[in-house]
């Protein structure tokens, strides 16, 4: 067995893990990245990258039938179901390059294709080689969780790491979660021609304000979704080839299944107890500076039990360069991570719902809204269905909320926002060109002013006397 020591020995070459390792290795450690199966990890492989491809292709059919309005005759769009699925597979293999071995191989990273697993709190053990580091980073992800439901292991089913590779068209997709992976391939599929059934035993895109979701849920709804909400899925069986899904609403019957209730972290593989490092069914436990009960060794991404999206792993490796590569203090914060639902209107948020503000801030909180109905770039589009909320205490924001055309760009705005805790001001003072939707953000902080301003006897009284004195 070779020995090999290294600065930084990262597991998993995902969004989070590969994030370190380009980063590190260009400022001059040296890095060994293990991965056992592909480059990129999920979001490249089976999760952002194809369903944002896959949505994008639904989104062009869609808009063949939608011209009415604009004065072009709507058809009803001829959709070859594996062509849309050659558009997702180019999208992956013209990303897979910057996320490719070679490339980090360019970079000075030593890449092992194996699973590794600690063998003791400071060495990992990965096919031949017994691997000794400064320090590790755990980037190992998660998997879909698959829940117990009854028959679920004796029919075909589905999750987001085999639904991207159907090349036929299924006749109706019946989906068990209301999530984001759920609603995005719902409306994907619907629009691609499939028959959808959603059945959730909560809320669907129940983590966002109810009043933003409820928009988007109309919408699906009206592009012919079934939602089937405060819905148990019971049992499950496959008669002739039809998938039937017993629920508390009686039985639905389909001719594919998608499972998409949640994420299972991957950390069966790891022998966490070898290296001393504390987890619980979320995930990895770690503290502030996202390091585990084993000070040698970082948890990052999915794997760490938080927010599981790509942007917060790529946020969490640059807490770790600085942690581990300068020895600067590094801690992770959650208030200012933004995330996006990618149906059409787009659902995104940042910091505290109204829900979550009130309860935190009670009286003292504030909400400006701004409907899109009042933007003129969204009249001549004709895309007035939008809303903007935005949470205020005390001439601050704690939360923005956004449904809309675009919604995951507008809330770039409010990311600076609240990473940088500006005030609500700060984005007065800004100039937003004209028509554009990003206006719904400065209008929705005029929202919060105007009254202050125009219904203020004291305004309106010093305005008075000066002009009084104005030559
Ligand atoms: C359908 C879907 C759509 C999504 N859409 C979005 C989106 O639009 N925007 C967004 O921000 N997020 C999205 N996400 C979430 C995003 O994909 C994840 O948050 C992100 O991939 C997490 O990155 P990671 O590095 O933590 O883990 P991963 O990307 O899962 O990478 C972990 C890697 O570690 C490897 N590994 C596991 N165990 C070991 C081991 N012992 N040794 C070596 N290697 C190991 C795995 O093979 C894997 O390649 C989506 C997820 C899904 C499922
Ligand atoms: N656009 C994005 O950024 C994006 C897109 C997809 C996924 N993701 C990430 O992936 C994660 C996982 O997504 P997800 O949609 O699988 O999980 P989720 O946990 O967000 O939603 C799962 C849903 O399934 C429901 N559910 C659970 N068990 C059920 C059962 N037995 N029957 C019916 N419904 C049941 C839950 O009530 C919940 O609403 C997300 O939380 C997010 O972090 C992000």
């Amino acid at each position: 067995m070779e020995t090999i020591s290294c600065d930084l020995c990262i597991l998993g070459a995902g969004s989070g893990g590969l994030s370190v390792a380009a980063g590190a290795a260009q400022m001059g450690a040296d890095v060994v990245l293990l991965e056992g199966h592909k480059m990129g990890g999920d979001c490249l492989n089976y999760g952002c990258v194809p369903s944002k491809a896959l949505l994008a292709a639904g989104k062009r059919a869609h808009a063949m039938g939608q011209g009415a309005a604009y004065g072009i005759t709507p058809v009803v769009p001829q959709v070859d179901f594996a062509a849309a699925k050659d558009h997702v597979d180019a999208a992956i293999a013209t990303i897979a390059p910057h996320d490719s071995q070679e490339r980090f191989e360019g970079l000075g990273v030593r890449v092992i294709r194996e699973f590794g697993r600690f063998v003791s709190p400071t060495e990992v053990e990965v096919g031949e080689y017994r691997i000794t580091a400064r320090r590790f980073v755990i980037a190992t992800g998660s998997r879909p969780f698959v829940p117990p439901i009854e028959g679920l292991d004796e029919v075909t089913y589905h999750t987001n790491e085999t639904v991207f590779s159907l090349r036929d068209r299924p006749e109706h997709l019946i989906i068990i979660g209301g999530g984001p992976i759920g609603m995005e391939m719902a409306q994907a599929h619907r629009r691609l021609g499939c028959a959808v059934t959603v059945i959730e035993a909560a809320s669907a895109l129940g983590k966002d304000d109810p009043e933003l979701a409820a928009i988007v849920l109309d919408q699906l709804r009206a592009e012919g979704i079934e939602i089937l909400e405060e819905t148990e899925a019971g049992s499950v069986w496959d008669f002739e080839g039809r998938i039937t899904v017993e629920t508390s609403k009686g039985p639905i019957a389909g001719s594919h299944l998608l499972v998409a209730v949640g994420r299972q972290v991957n950390i069966d593989k790891l022998n966490l107890e070898a290296a001393g490092i504390d987890h619980d069914r979320k995930g990895i436990t770690v503290d502030a500076g996202l390091r585990t009960s084993n000070r040698r060794a970082y948890a990052i991404g999915d794997v760490a039990g938080g927010m599981q999206f790509t942007h917060v792993a790529g946020y969490h490796a640059g807490i770790v360069i600085r942690s581990a590569l300068f020895g600067l203090p590094a801690k992770a914060r959650t208030d200012h991570i933004p995330w996006v639902t990618y149906t059409d209107p787009e659902l995104a948020q940042i910091g505290l719902t109204e829900a979550q503000a009130r309860a935190a801030h009670g009286d003292r909180l504030e909400v400006a809204r701004f409907d899109l109905s009042g933007s003129d770039r969204a009249i001549a589009e004709g895309t007035t269905t939008g809303l903007t909320k935005v949470m205020v205490v005390k001439g601050r924001p704690v939360g923005v909320s956004i449904v809309g055309p675009q919604a995951g760009e507008q809330i770039a705005l409010w990311a600076l926002v609240l990473a940088n805790k500006l005030k609500l001001s700060a984005v007065t003072n800004m100039v937003a060109p004209y028509p554009t939707m990003s206006e719904a953000g400065k209008r929705a902080a005029g929202a919060y002013f105007s009254p202050r301003l125009f219904e203020n006897p004291t305004v309106k009284r010093i305005v008075k006397s000066v002009q009084r004195f104005l030559p």
